[in-house]
């Protein structure tokens, strides 16, 4: 299955974008109006007549995530390493997404371990794979399960470990108003499922302690 397409569970297979019809610009533009309206304002006053394009435009930046495929960032993978099979990590990855449930930030940090196997990806490709799940809308689990799921398929590292830590917007600048609440999802496989000392290591190095 494309990694693209890929969600927590089989039953809840998602359509690809291309399934999708994407209304136009121009359709898009009016529906920021409408919003605009909803909200009480005047969409015709001066100072919001080109939100809805600025609106639009800001959109495509912030969910570009959804042509984008991650798995092309990591195909490249180098093996002259002079045998190097220790812990690679990358520690405090900052990300922004948005909650699927009101369209609201997320904003936080994502720490990603692997012990390579074969070869080892360019780490800027794990800030990049962050990067592309993370512009498009999801909950924290399942944007932590497919960075997991699309390193680990296409590296096939020993052992990988990936968590977030996020603050969520939706519950500070509404409903329950709690800011400073973070979040930490996890996903581990390989060694670091199976050796509860390869997991402690990890959370002591993204604590910023030593092994
Ligand atoms: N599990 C999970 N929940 C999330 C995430 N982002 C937002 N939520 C939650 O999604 C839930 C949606 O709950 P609903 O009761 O359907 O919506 P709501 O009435 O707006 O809920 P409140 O936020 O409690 O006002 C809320 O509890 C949010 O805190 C996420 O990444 N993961
Ligand atoms: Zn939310």
């Amino acid at each position: 299955m494309d990694a693209v397409l890929k969600n927590g569970s089989a039953s809840h297979q998602r359509k690809s974008p291309k399934e999708i019809r994407r209304p136009s610009r121009e359709e898009a533009e009016a529906a920021v109006r409408t919003l605009l309206a909803w909200t009480g304002d005047d969409p015709d006053r001066e100072g919001l007549l080109d939100t809805p394009k600025r609106v639009v435009k800001a959109y495509s930046e912030l969910f570009g995530g959804y042509f984008e495929d991650p798995i092309q960032h990591l195909e490249r993978t180098f093996e002259d390493v002079g045998g190097y099979k220790d812990i690679v990590m990358v520690r405090g990855i900052p990300f922004h997404s948005h909650c699927e449930h009101h369209m609201l930030p997320f904003i936080g940090q994502a720490h990603i371990a692997y012990y390579p196997a074969e070869g080892v990806v360019g780490l800027s490709k794990l800030a990049r794979v962050v990067d592309i799940f993370a512009k498009r809308l999801q909950t924290q689990e399942n944007l932590t399960a497919q960075i997991a799921s699309a390193i680990d398929d296409q590296l096939a590292p020993r052992g990988l470990a990936v968590l977030l830590e996020a603050e969520h917007q939706c519950m500070t600048m509404r409903g329950v108003q709690k800011p400073g609440v973070s979040t930490i999802t996890t996903q581990f496989t390989g060694i670091f499922q199976d050796e509860p000392a390869e997991q402690a290591k990890f959370m002591s190095l993204v604590r910023g302690g030593g092994l």
